[in-house]
């Protein structure tokens, strides 16, 4: 049966005023698309609203990041155990604009992956190649070893727990979606290699599609077999463009 997960990431954006129609916006529907998750990442400071909002509806709350150490010296940062204090189901963990802004390691990322995992949550793995590396026909390599890296890391015990999210990085936030066949063909190649591996534990992965996903889109995007859901940036700003991205794909999902 396939199941849909479509995650919200605000990035930077937002204040009390907007969040608060946003979600109520979201909150109206959110039980209507069938067989469909839907989670909502804030910035951090909003994470005590948004979890008040939400409460009593079927959506969960997610973070955009976490601490890679468990407590400590680490200004800035927030833990996996704080997160959990707040029910937070996800976690977004490698995602491109803090692996090239905020130079987020591997190591950083399989230490955060470890640590969403022990306290409950979904780490959510970004991954995605730049314009230049599809120019130079390097996407598959560099999808791959992305994976492997953080595999070899956390094992593949770990990485079950995880959701994949291939967004390129040439199609965040730009307007340029990958087309659904350039999509497709990735997400089959993920899951190819992931049953490659261990077919036991990586049968059922979900793997989502990001970069400039809209309500124009989405419909093309999930009809993909490999294509379990969105992460969605701008899109998940607009109420009425986020409600058409949940209900992509429901005749399909409603038969399923
Ligand atoms: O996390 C979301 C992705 O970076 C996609 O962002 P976008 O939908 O604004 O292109």
């Amino acid at each position: 049966m396939k199941h849909k997960l479509v995650i919200a990431n605000w990035k930077m954006n937002g204040d009390f005023s907007s969040n608060f129609s946003l979600l109520k916006s979201i909150v109206a529907f959110a039980d209507k698309p069938q067989n469909t998750q839907i989670a909502v990442c804030p910035p951090f400071v909003y994470l005590s609203q948004v979890y008040d909002l939400l409460e009593s509806s079927p959506i969960a709350l997610g973070a955009q990041n976490v601490g890679f150490a468990e407590k400590g010296a680490y200004t800035g940062e927030t833990s996996a155990s704080m997160l959990q204090e707040f029910a937070c189901q996800y976690v977004l963990v490698g995602h491109s604009e803090r692996r090239t802004l905020f130079k987020e390691s591997d190591e950083h990322i399989a230490e955060k992956i470890k640590l969403a995992v022990a306290h409950n949550q979904t780490p959510v793995l970004c991954i995605g190649e730049t314009l230049e590396e599809r120019a130079s026909n390097e996407t598959q390599t560099v999808i791959l070893s992305q994976i492997k890296t953080i595999i070899d890391k956390v094992g593949s015990e770990v990485f079950k727990s995880v959701v994949i999210a291939y967004e390129p990085i040439w199609a965040i936030g730009t307007g340029q979606t990958a087309t659904a066949e350039q999509a497709q063909q990735i997400h089959a190649l993920i899951r190819a290699y992931l049953r490659s591996l261990e077919p036991i534990l990586f049968d059922e992965m979900t793997i989502l599609y990001g970069g400039s996903v809209n309500e124009n889109n989405a419909d093309e995007l999930f009809a993909q077999n490999d294509i379990d859901g969105f992460l969605v940036g701008g899109a998940s700003l607009k109420a009425a463009s986020f409600e058409k991205i949940c209900f992509a794909g429901q005749a399909v999902l409603e038969t399923a």
